[in-house]
């Protein structure tokens, strides 16, 4: 099969990952890293930014990364990067041959630093780019709500291999989010879903565990056929998508269950799996432009499982202008059937304003 060992680097990488990030978010709970700033989710960036290069580095040493996160003022906090270091240097999968896979453990604090400097790749549409958000929903992160780990690999411009780590999502697929946005899910009993998709051989998911991975189950957006049924899936913070837009466009499209909001792309994960309907992601500042790793990988798995993803125009993500998502604005993501119609509505709501 294409892609089988990019597919398998990528799940252990974010799965290795994820087992950081929930150490940190243990340790903030613990008092052991300051709860009252931003410490823990720069701990858990950074640190997971490392370990994923690492591995990706190991396996594939001439492909680039484009990575959110970028080591020169790391450098210059030495209690900060040592604070990392001591986190990541113990983390490792349960299971060793999976371990080995990804190269073991980074030998030196100054090889993490390097291996997040690896992150700087301008992207573009010509060779193996991988795009990664070590923690996407940093908000999310921190108040114990929904977050992910977020890896892609894109080839000549298009998304081949989509892998999200969510360990606040609950596992069971049909689950949706009940507990609200802020609820102290973290590392709880049957909570944790690792997503994967490669290009035209559908999307999976499994429970995220803290080793070997397994082929998964298929997955699929919902079967709705009446999209005023649809349940939608929209961010938390005000600031990163409109709320005003998404309450306007489900009232014309008859809507009337209430919006679920959860930080990340688990909202991607959440439509690929049927658990939601609809994602709506619509601008709330003309002069933002969204970075590829808010949307490689979850663009994939939400299209291989039987959905349709564009921006507000109708057309598809292009992810191989850059570090960013140039020639788009915004996000609509819903199963290929009723996405026409999704669609239609944002354009009459947005066009009225
Ligand atoms: N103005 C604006 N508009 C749109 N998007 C923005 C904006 N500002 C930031 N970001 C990016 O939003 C990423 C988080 O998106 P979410 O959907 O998770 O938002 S939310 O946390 O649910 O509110 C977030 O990713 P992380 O930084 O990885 O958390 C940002 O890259
Ligand atoms: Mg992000
Ligand atoms: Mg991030
Ligand atoms: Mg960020």
């Amino acid at each position: 099969m294409a892609y089988e060992k990019e597919l398998k680097v990528a799940q252990l990488a974010v799965v290795r990952a994820a087992i950081l990030t929930k150490a940190v978010f243990h340790e903030k709970a613990k008092g052991t890293v300051s709860k009252d700033d931003k410490s823990p989710v720069t701990i858990g960036d950074f640190g997971a930014q490392a370990l994923i290069i690492a591995a990706i580095k190991h396996n594939f040493p001439s492909d680039e990364v484009v990575g959110e996160e970028e080591a020169s003022s790391l450098r210059e906090q030495k209690d900060l990067s040592s604070t990392i270091w001591n986190l990541v240097k113990d983390v490792k999968l349960d299971d060793p041959e999976s371990d080995a896979l990804l190269g073991g453990p980074i030998k030196s604090e100054a090889e993490m630093l390097d291996a997040i400097d690896m992150g700087n790749s301008a992207g573009g549409d010509k060779g193996r780019i991988w795009a990664l958000d070590p923690i996407d929903g940093t908000k999310g992160f921190l108040r114990g709500g929904q977050y992910a780990v977020c890896l892609a690999l894109i080839v000549d411009g298009d998304v081949k291999v989509g892998v999200l780590g969510c360990p606040n999502l609950p596992v069971d697929d049909r689950e949706l989010l009940t507990e609200g946005i802020g609820a102290a899910a973290t590392d709880a009993e049957g909570k944790g879903v690792l997503f994967a998709a490669v290009q035209g051989q559908g999307a999976t998911s499994q429970p995220l565990t803290r080793g070997a991975v397994t082929p998964g189950h298929p997955i699929h957006v919902s079967q709705i056929s009446d999209v005023s049924e649809a349940v939608m899936c929209e961010s938390v913070e005000p600031g990163h998508s409109s709320k005003g837009d998404n309450a306007l466009i489900a009232q014309k499209l008859g809507i009337s269950r209430k919006p679920v909001q959860m930080d990340s792309q688990a909202k991607y994960g959440s439509v690929a799996r049927g658990a939601g309907d609809l994602y709506l992601r619509l601008p709330v500042r003309k002069d933002y432009v969204e970075k590829i790793w808010d949307h490689a990988a979850g663009d994939l798995i939400v299209r291989e499982a039987g959905g349709q993803v564009t921006d507000i125009t109708g057309s598809r993500l292009n992810f191989g202008l850059g570090r960013t998502l140039t020639e788009n604005k915004g996000v609509v993501a819903a199963p290929a059937n009723v996405h026409p119609q999704v669609l239609q509505a944002v354009r009459e709501v947005l066009d009225a304003k």
